[in-house]
């Protein structure tokens, strides 16, 4: 069993910092479990594109508010807490929180530790 706190994964590399987000990573790939875990706060009144061709990536929002857009089709849906959205299909999307927006992510493939979003939006796969 492996117990961890978010606050001992706070200023460690866990504690990963990007333009529009700050991501805890709870679970990453040396845990041998076969997906990462990560507590992420994306900022508020920021615009992010992604597209995770590599992953798939499910989100599940505990606060905040905001609206993810899918880029295939044009559709916004509303994030809120309770709100659940999963990438299934490598969608490309982007996500504007209205406020900060506390997101619980699970990432398959697991992810490494240091990864943040490239040009294209994805994180490269790790060998
Ligand atoms: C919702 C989302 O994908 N935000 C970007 C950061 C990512 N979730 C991560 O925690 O690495």
């Amino acid at each position: 069993m492996i117990v961890r706190q978010l606050q001992d994964i706070q200023g460690t590399d866990r504690d990963v910092h990007a333009e529009t987000w700050s991501s805890r990573r709870l679970i990453l790939r040396d845990d041998n479990v076969g997906f990462s875990l990560h507590d992420t706060i994306m900022k508020a009144g920021t615009d992010t594109m992604m597209w995770y061709k590599n992953h798939i990536e499910a989100v599940y929002c505990i606060e905040g508010e905001g609206e993810i857009e899918d880029l295939q089709t044009g559709e916004v849906h509303s994030i809120r807490p309770g709100t659940m959205y999963l990438l299934n299909n490598h969608d490309q999307h982007r996500v504007r929180p209205k406020t900060d927006l506390r997101l619980v992510c699970v990432f398959n493939p697991p992810c490494t530790g240091r990864e943040v979003h490239g040009p294209d939006g994805a994180y490269p796969l790790s060998t």
